[in-house]
């Protein structure tokens, strides 16, 4: 039996489970059915709250308008069962009296275990969810209100049941109708030992049905345990027959059981045609819905699985989108990092384009500078320098011993007398530099640069050489004859070096260079200027036993600069002095008679009186001025005592104190001063003039007017 009722309770239960997320669905009625219910419930209303008057044929909108101030559901429900709803304000119509009012009803259908409608069913949703409440409410007290008010008459009551048999959708209820007018209520212990399986109970309830009342309860279960345990167990033994004959047997003295036993019955063959492997239609129907509900539950679960498959995707791209959150802040950070970096960078860049600005703009100061330490160190040298060159043998000579013994890197030289031996004929000298006779025209003039250069700064130079003839001078100042650049001597080198330095200085100072030469022969220095004209082209030479090129006249070449500071405007002028002395030769051993002895006299007073430093020397020698000198010598043992007589008077030169040499813009100065001193004095020897033309003048007045002077001594 247990089987049977929880096969009735199952599928009930399933209807149950659809009706309440599916009202529409197995429980659907029809338009016409809708209609029907709609005008059973109208007629239930006005018999319950006659003074609604509701129409007959209502609308469901008509309904709502009643119903949707909720006074009316909750005086339905005080009228069927008195304060099961607070006051209602039937006369209130503000929303929240509304509101407050459908609360109640729904509250106390809630309490009672019914199905409810949401307050928006009602305010503007289907009206059916709403219907079928009230119908179920009227169900449920048209059962309570037979147990409790049996003098209904007998035809109010089965409309009653046959409305809530229609909803239960059981089709004919004439069973019911006979059951609910004879039955009773039964007493609370009745109502236990009844026994009747809850499973049951709830399988004789519809969706909207309310538990069976404990009057059907009672009158079903006492009868229902004999007809179930007439089967139990033994479906074979009791044929359905014998049911049928029971059904209509005394015994089952009241015709309510009967009648539930007719469906009961019906029940017990359904489950013998089951048994037979017939289906029953109605377990195609309950089939039918279970695989509705199988395949939803399936749907269900598929969207399940699917919405965790859905949530699992948008957990990764939550986490993707964690990720790139941390990516993006990283590289943020390492952006802002980057943008530090190029920031202090730019300014570091920014602090040494300053600074290079800065060493741009100072660049001619750092120039000047230089130029003034460069020049500083030749003033404080101070002293004529000596540079000592010797001459190679000639080609064709046939001695070549020399009365050079030792030439030392820092200016040393040995001479030896070949006429003694030992140390009384060695002579020790020491000049600022000694060349060799392998030494080239460019070394020579490498070591003299800087004093070239210095002449574009201010400073007067003055370089000379001295030396017997013969012994190399013109070949140092000047070069051999067709001279190629590579033997250039000073003089070219140096006019080259000045203007290519004051074209490189060209955007700094403008520089005007002009040359001139002039030759002194015999010092007759009244002939100095004509002989300027004619320069080399005129220039004196004659024949001696020394040198076939001897030359008996000081060549000097004078180069004048004058510099305009472009920045500053102010000027400097300054001179390069090249002088090539005439030889420095005893006279008795030149063999030079007549006038060749008297220009070699000549010459040697010439010789002499640079060591006292000569008038035609004196400006280039003098404080403003740095002086140079080539000590030319002829290495043949024949010109030992020259050589001698020669290094002789150069140690002597190089002890001549000049003093440091001064620019010439320092030199203006001074003369600026000294002319000031000048004006002064001539002023102060003004006024003294002026004084004692006074005073003559007073003496003379004294006299004319017989003063004494002693009378006026107090004056
Ligand atoms: N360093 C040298 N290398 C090669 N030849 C030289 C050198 N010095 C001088 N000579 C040669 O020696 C000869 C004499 O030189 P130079 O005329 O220059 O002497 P000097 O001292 O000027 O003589 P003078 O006083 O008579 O003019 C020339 O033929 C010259 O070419």
């Amino acid at each position: 039996m247990n089987s049977i009722l929880d096969r009735v309770s199952k599928d009930y239960g399933r209807r149950n489970s659809s009706s309440v997320y599916n009202s529409g669905d197995i429980f659907e009625p029809s338009s016409s059915s809708n209609a029907k219910q709609r005008a059973k419930l109208v007629e239930w209303l006005n018999s319950v709250l006659p003074h609604l008057s509701l129409p007959i044929n209502a609308s469901d909108e008509d309904l709502r308008a009643f119903l949707v101030d909720g006074s009316v559901l909750c005086q339905l429900l005080n009228k069927l069962k008195p304060g099961s709803v607070p006051e209602c304000g039937g006369t209130l119509h503000s929303s929240e009296q509304r509101a407050e009012n459908i609360k109640r009803f729904l509250y106390a259908m809630d309490e009672m275990g019914l199905p409810r409608f949401q307050p928006s069913d009602l305010e503007q949703g289907s009206m059916k969810i709403v219907l079928q409440c009230l119908l179920t409410l009227h169900a449920e007290f048209m059962l309570n209100d037979g147990g409790h008010n049996s003098s209904k008459s007998g035809a109010d009551a089965s409309r009653r049941w046959k409305l809530l048999g229609e909803n239960f959708g059981c089709g004919d209820v004439s069973y019911i109708e006979e059951f609910s007018i004879t039955r009773s209520s039964p007493s609370p212990g009745e109502r236990q030992k009844t026994g009747l399986d809850s499973k049951f109970k709830r399988a004789l309830r519809s969706p909207v049905m309310p538990e069976p009342s404990a009057a059907l309860i009672h009158h079903v279960g006492h009868k229902f345990h004999e007809v179930f345990q007439l089967k139990h167990g033994s479906h074979t033994e009791i044929p359905a027959a014998k049911i049928s004959k029971m059904m209509i047997s005394n015994t089952l003295d009241i015709s309510p059981t009967q009648s539930l036993l007719s469906v009961v019955n019906g029940m017990l063959d359904e489950s013998v045609e089951r048994k037979n492997g017939e289906i029953p239609q109605q377990n195609n129907l309950f089939k039918t819905c279970e695989e509705k509900y199988q395949s939803r539950i399936r749907v269900l679960e598929a969207l399940a699985t699917g919405t965790s498959e859905e949530t699992q995707i948008v957990m990764n791209q939550l986490q993707q989108i964690k990720e790139l959150r941390f990516s993006s802040q990283s590289i943020s950070q390492e952006v802002v990092k980057t943008q530090k970096s190029y920031v202090e960078e730019f300014n570091q860049l920014g602090e040494k384009v300053r600074a290079l600005g800065n060493a741009a703009a100072n660049y001619s100061a750092i120039l000047a500078e230089n130029r003034k330490l460069h020049n500083e160190v030749q003033e404080l040298k101070g002293n004529i320098r000596v540079h000592c060159r010797i001459r190679p043998f000639l080609r064709g000579q046939k001695e070549k011993q020399s009365v050079v013994e030792y030439i030392g890197e820092n200016g040393e030289l040995i001479v030896v007398n070949p006429s003694k031996q030992g140390k009384e004929g060695r002579r020790s000298f020491k000049f600022n530099k000694v060349y060799s006779p392998a030494a080239t025209q460019a070394e020579v003039y490498s070591d003299i640069q800087p004093l070239i250069q210095s002449v574009l700064d201010g400073y007067n130079v003055c370089i000379f050489a001295y030396g017997q003839t013969g012994s190399g001078k013109t070949y140092t100042m000047t070069g051999p004859d067709r001279a190629t650049e590579e033997n250039w001597g000073v003089n070219y080198r140096a006019l080259n070096d000045l203007f290519r330095i004051s074209q490189m200085r060209g955007s700094t100072f403008t520089y005007e260079i002009t040359v001139q030469m002039m030759e002194i022969y015999n010092e007759q220095t009244s002939d100095v200027l004509d002989l300027m004209d004619i320069g080399l082209r005129n220039r004196a030479k004659g024949s001696t036993a020394m040198n076939e090129r001897s030359s008996r006249s000081h060549s000097v070449v004078t180069i004048h600069v004058h510099g305009v500071d472009i920045k500053s405007g102010s000027s400097m002028r300054s001179s390069l002095h090249l002088v090539d002395l005439a030889g420095s030769e005893r006279v008795d051993r030149s063999e030079v008679t007549g006038d060749r002895l008297k220009e070699a006299q000549h010459i040697n007073k010439s010789l002499s009186a640079l060591g006292d430093l000569t008038q035609l020397l004196q400006t280039s020698l003098g404080g403003q001025a740095k002086t140079l000198m080539f000590v030319q010598l002829n290495p043949e043992v024949g010109s030992y005592s020259e050589t001698t007589g020669t290094l002789k008077f150069a140690e002597r030169a190089s002890g001549v104190e000049l003093g440091a040499a001064r620019s010439s813009k320092e030199g203006r100065d001074v003369r600026d001063l000294m002319e000031q001193v000048v004006s002064l004095k001539d002023a102060i020897s003004q006024k003294d003039d002026e004084f004692e033309k006074l005073q003559l003048s007073k003496d003379k007045k004294n006299v004319c007017t017989g003063v004494d002077n002693e009378t006026h001594s107090t004056d």
